[in-house]
């Protein structure tokens, strides 16, 4: 495995060509520019752009990390759905500071993102499950996210019993199921560049309006 170890340390980063990121041109909010760098994302075909690191910290102040799905972001918020059950849900529970990170290598794009996880309501949570796919829906119907699993075949079993109930209710929907949303109160814009001359924007929510700053490298 050495030969692994010496591509690991002799592994070049931050190549480029990269876009330029013109910061005298930014929007007033975070929600506005992150759309901007979203669809330059789709345009440079970016695999699952939508695909962002989560961290949560748990009740000891330990933190904790995974990828999800970003669902929807608007004005409020950047939105993740999950079940309350599993380990982040309970992490959630006791600590809704949480921040959630794009990295889009071909760009040199990173995103970071902090602020407070707050649960949608019932009626959101349940119109966002009947939207996902059936498997995902059994799975999730499971209602068992994170615990451990004592034999793949104990799943396997759980997951066509599920499968059999959404043939007899097919709108039955998981109490876990939620979609949260992410407020932020500081967005970071990074933009790697090719002579490590890399930019960096923040915005920090000052009582209820942004303010912008450049950061040092
Ligand atoms: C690309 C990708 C997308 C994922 N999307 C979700 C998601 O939207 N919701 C979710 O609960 N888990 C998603 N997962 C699984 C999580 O990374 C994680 O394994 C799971 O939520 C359990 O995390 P926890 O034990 O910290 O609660 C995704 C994983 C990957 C790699």
């Amino acid at each position: 495995m050495n030969h692994v170890r010496n591509k690991i340390q002799n592994s070049k980063t931050l190549l480029g060509p990269f876009p330029t990121f013109e910061v005298q041109e930014t929007p007033y909010s975070p929600c506005e520019l992150f759309l901007k760098w979203f669809q330059v994302a789709l345009e440079h075909d970016i695999h699952e752009p939508h695909a962002m690191t989560l961290s949560t910290v748990d009740k000891e102040g330990k933190p904790d990390s995974r990828v999800l799905i970003l669902k929807d972001v608007d004005e409020e918020g950047w939105y993740f759905a999950t079940s309350t059950n599993s380990e982040k849900g309970k992490q959630l529970r006791t600590n809704s500071n949480v921040s959630l990170n794009f990295y889009w290598a071909l760009i040199g794009r990173q995103i970071r993102i902090r602020g407070n996880a707050i649960k949608m309501d019932k009626e959101t949570n349940v119109k966002d499950f009947l939207n996902r796919g059936k498997v995902a829906r059994a799975i999730s119907l499971i209602g068992k996210q994170s615990s451990i699993l004592e034999k793949q075949s104990d799943f396997e079993e759980a997951l066509s019993d599920q499968l059999s109930n959404l043939e007899d209710n097919p709108v039955e929907a998981s109490d876990s199921w939620t979609l949260y949303k992410v407020r932020a109160n500081e967005v970071e814009f990074w933009q790697a560049d090719e002579k490590r001359q890399h930019v960096r924007l923040k915005y920090f929510l000052e009582s209820d309006h942004w303010i912008k700053k450049l950061l040092w490298a």
